[in-house]
């Protein structure tokens, strides 16, 4: 048994990740025990008050054993959300849905009486457009997720409420929008990346609006969350799901101006329909579904990404703010996260183009070649 003389002992599943991290630390700070689980080691300061247990959420044994004497478990890790990952079925579905059902069990095995689980808009949203939605909005069928990652995580929410009350176990679901902050891993450097090499020579869904979450709202939320959860805030979160944003709807691309301006890039003048960008995602992920299996390389785009930046869908925030107290301190402030890139050294050099822009555009102007020949031959009667 772990010596615990902290106010609570506190459980983050997915914690060595970036925003179970960040609310391992916030939790720390405000005087908990800390417990980071993950498969992964943690590349962040460990802090007084922290531990990290590798493991996995599949493994139920390993869950059961880390859960011994914990009061609170927020419950993040999942896979599949973005990029390649989205397309590993079989390995979303044993963390998203498995690995959820175990940590439901672990909880009501050692008495644990407080579950937070991290969720996404996905669990609704699946591309159509969606102005001051709330939670009155049904859930997405599921044949109609465009991707299997929203599908599992709408399956784990499910369940994870539907545990509410068994055993003494109260749970809440937080349906996030995507998130950043200084140095988040998941989107913006790979966006980054494309500006750097070249390729975002084109945007799209222009004029429509999104929502953003920066990781300390997330964290907020949370820890609000966590505390509805208790006897003394009278369980008023049990069995409830909320939406948590900045709550301040903007243009992705609006969004991340400041940010690729500030490194000293343009941003691109021509407009794509969101259709046809679409389009190209269904065929990038038909193309990587038979190449996958001897280069599993990086899709440009899934479909669901292209849902998630061109599909205008924004959610109401009142139901956190009314119930937890949820009151976000940043609002699109991509300040920070344009720092970090501008301290590691991320300005923008002289055009050096990458060898893979070359490649396309050898591609493109081959085609166009092509197209030119053909339009001179004779044509065939
Ligand atoms: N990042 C976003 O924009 C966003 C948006 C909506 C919802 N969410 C939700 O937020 C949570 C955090 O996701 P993220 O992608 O932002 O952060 P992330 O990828 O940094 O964190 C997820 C962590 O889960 C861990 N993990 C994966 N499989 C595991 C397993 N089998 N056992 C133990 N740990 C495992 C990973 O190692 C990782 O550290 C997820 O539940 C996700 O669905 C994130």
């Amino acid at each position: 048994m772990r010596t615990r003389g902290a106010l609570e002992v506190h459980l983050v599943t997915g914690g060595c990740g970036y925003p179970g991290y960040h609310l391992g630390k916030k939790l720390v700070e405000n005087g908990h025990q800390v417990i980071l689980f993950d498969l992964i080691q943690l590349e962040w300061p460990l802090l007084d008050g922290m531990t990290v247990i590798q493991g996995s959420i599949t493994n139920l044994d390993e869950v059961e054993e880390s859960f011994k004497g914990v009061n609170c478990v927020y419950h993040m890790a999942s896979y599949g959300m973005s990029g390649r990952e989205q397309l590993n079925k079989k390995l979303i579905e044993s963390v998203n849905i498995g690995g959820t059902e175990n940590v439901i069990k672990a909880c009501m095995k050692n008495k644990i009486t407080r579950l937070v689980y991290t969720s996404t808009y996905n669990v609704i949203f699946g591309g159509q457009e969606i102005k001051d939605g709330d939670d009155s909005l049904p859930y997405l069928p599921l044949n109609q997720h465009p991707d299997h990652y929203s599908r599992t995580k709408s399956i784990a929410e499910k369940k994870v409420l539907a545990a509410n009350g068994t055993d003494g176990l109260c749970t809440c679901a937080l349906r996030l929008a995507g998130v950043y902050g200084p140095g988040e891993k998941r989107h913006i450097p790979r966006t980054l990346g494309y500006v750097e090499q070249g390729l975002m020579i084109m945007t799209y869904g222009g004029g429509t609006l999104q929502d953003f979450l920066h990781v300390d709202n997330l964290v907020q939320g949370h820890i609000l969350a966590g505390q509805a959860l208790s006897a003394e805030r009278e369980c008023i979160a049990r069995g409830q799901a909320y939406f948590l944003s900045d709550g301040a709807p903007v243009n992705t691309f609006e969004f991340f101006r400041p940010l690729f301006e500030g490194l000293g890039y343009k941003m691109p003048k021509m407009t794509l329909p969101v259709s046809v960008v679409y389009f190209i995602a269904f065929l990038t992920e038909w193309i990587h579904y038979f190449v996958a299996r001897v280069y599993n390389f990086q899709p440009l785009l899934t479909r669901t990404e292209v849902f998630k930046t061109g599909v205008t869908h924004y959610f109401s925030i009142e139901k956190a703010r009314k119930q937890l107290g949820y009151n976000p301190t940043k609002q699109n402030d991509i300040s920070e996260v344009l720092k970090f890139y501008l301290d590691s050294g991320h300005h923008k050099i002289r055009k050096e183009k990458s060898p893979f822009y070359d490649f396309m555009w050898n591609v493109i102007l081959f085609c166009v070649f092509v197209c030119l020949i053909m339009s001179f031959l004779p044509s065939v009667k």
